[in-house]
């Protein structure tokens, strides 16, 4: 079954003409609801957009919405997690906001917010971390942490391109590791029979079931390329100019994984030289943008991400725009929410500066346990929601919104995950705090 999908009418599309987003007054924007709590933060996300949009210009202006499915809505209504029709609203229209989409861990599909992301070959995952005065959070200064995350979103081990233990697949993998690199496939511990060999012996030892030592070795592939490094930090470097930042900071495991995540931050300062007339900081390897140049005073510098990991709690205020790879950009994203109050307020964006392309989301997933109790936090769609305005031009509906959600947050009528750490708070519904939201606009 496909979907018929019928644009709303008095709706125009986004274009974009030499690189400039043209965005008319009534744009069609395609939306994807979600899977778990999805559809009760979309109800109630939709409306504070809506009201936002009429408050800043009265009619002139207005979203005509247009749902496209994917996730189990999708599937359940034309047999396709992902319909074509899905990934072609999304190209057509340019810009558009989804929910999160279940992955299952394992087995089964292959998560559907990578491939959009892949197919429109969204380059750049954008989520900005800053506090909002009056959240609970686990940290002594939240206000410290005030960063934004450029994490490159098609490459690196995250691309998905692994094969199961058993499968002929990577034992085709394995044979040609053996054959080609033999040192290397030593590296691999239990790649062989003969190699796994002690393994019945350690059972033994431990009272374990005698059987065959099975070969079960499940691989991935982790591309990190210069072409996909340079897109993604030019963008932040030139985001850094743009927002007058302080610095940024490349985030890699380089030292040990040398010539993926090593050549990330290797390349990430050949892009500061080449593009922006970096120069090496007292000898290197941190650059610095000269003066005279756009940026002049910007440094950019670069930290592994296990230690980025601990400074964040000890040292935020020293890191400002962060540059990294799909996996670590990832698990850094959550982390850092988690600094500012939750993860229930973390917006984002996957980015295209080339072709326009945007599709807004959470940073957050389906929350399931949660699914249609009307409870979680709107607040990570609602500001998701501020930044697709806000990358439409459309700043003063997206100001609204900022006020909205620092009045609702002041007034401590919050969802559960705020009212649990904070004092004096009374608890809301997803759709109550939206109401909170409209109200303080
Ligand atoms: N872009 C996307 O579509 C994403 C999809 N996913 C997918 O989502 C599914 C579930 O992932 P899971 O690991 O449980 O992670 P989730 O982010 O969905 O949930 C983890 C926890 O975060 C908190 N949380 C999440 N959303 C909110 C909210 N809106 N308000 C308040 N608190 C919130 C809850 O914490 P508490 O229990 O403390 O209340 C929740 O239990 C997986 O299939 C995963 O693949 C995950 C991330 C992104
Ligand atoms: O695609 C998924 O299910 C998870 C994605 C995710 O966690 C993220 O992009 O932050
Ligand atoms: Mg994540």
């Amino acid at each position: 079954m496909t979907q018929t999908l019928v644009p709303p009418s008095g709706g125009e599309k986004i274009s974009i003409v030499n690189g400039a987003l043209q965005v008319p007054d009534h744009p069609i924007v395609p939306f994807i609801e979600g899977d778990g709590t999805g559809p009760d933060i979309w109800r109630a996300s939709v409306r504070v957009l809506d009201a936002a949009v009429a408050k800043a210009y009265a009619g002139a202006r207005s979203i005509k919405w247009m749902e496209v499915l994917a996730g189990e809505k999708a599937f359940n209504q034309t047999g396709n997690w992902l319909p074509d029709e899905t990934v072609q609203a999304c190209r057509d229209y340019l810009v558009s906001i989804k929910g999160p989409l279940t992955t299952p861990v394992g087995g089964g599909i292959r998560s559907l917010n990578v491939a959009l992301r892949q197919l429109l070959d969204l380059y750049v995952c954008l989520r900005p971390v800053r506090w909002f005065d009056g959240v609970p959070s686990p940290v002594r200064e939240p206000q410290k942490v005030d960063m934004t995350i450029f994490r490159e979103n098609t490459e690196d081990i995250y691309a998905g391109i692994e094969y199961a233990a058993g499968t002929p697949e990577s034992k085709l993998l394995l044979e040609f590791v053996e054959k080609t690199f033999a040192r290397d496939f030593d590296k691999i511990r239990f790649g062989s029979e003969k190699k796994s060999g002690d393994w019945q012996k350690r059972l033994e030892s431990i009272g374990g079931p005698a059987r065959p030592a099975p070969v079960q070795v499940g691989i991935g592939l982790k591309p990190v390329s210069y072409l996909g490094t340079e897109r993604l930090v030019h963008s932040a470097i030139s985001y850094a100019i743009r927002e007058g930042s302080k610095s940024v900071t490349l985030v890699h495991k380089g030292n040990i994984m040398k010539f993926t995540e090593g050549a990330f931050r290797d390349w990430g300062y050949q892009v500061a030289r080449e593009h922006f007339g970096a120069v090496e900081l007292d000898g290197g390897p941190w650059h610095i943008i000269p003066d005279g140049k756009p940026g002049a005073g910007i440094v950019i510098k670069d930290v592994i991400a296990d230690a980025f990991l601990q400074q964040i709690l000890t040292r935020p205020a020293e890191y400002d725009v962060i540059a990294t790879m799909n996996l670590n950009g990832d698990y850094i994203s959550d982390a850092l929410a988690a600094c500012v109050g939750g993860i229930g307020i973390a917006p984002g964006a996957n980015v295209n500066y080339v072709s326009g392309h945007a599709v807004f989301e959470a940073t957050h997933g389906t929350a399931p346990k949660y699914a249609d109790l009307d409870k979680v936090n709107p607040g990570s769609v609602i500001l998701s929601g501020e930044m697709m305005l806000r990358y439409m031009g459309w700043t003063e509906a997206a100001d609204l919104i900022i006020k909205g959600m620092n009045g609702a947050i002041a007034s401590k009528h919050v969802t559960y995950d705020f009212a649990r750490l904070m004092e004096g708070a009374t608890e809301v519904k997803c759709s109550q705090f939206a109401d909170g939201v409209i109200a303080a606009m």
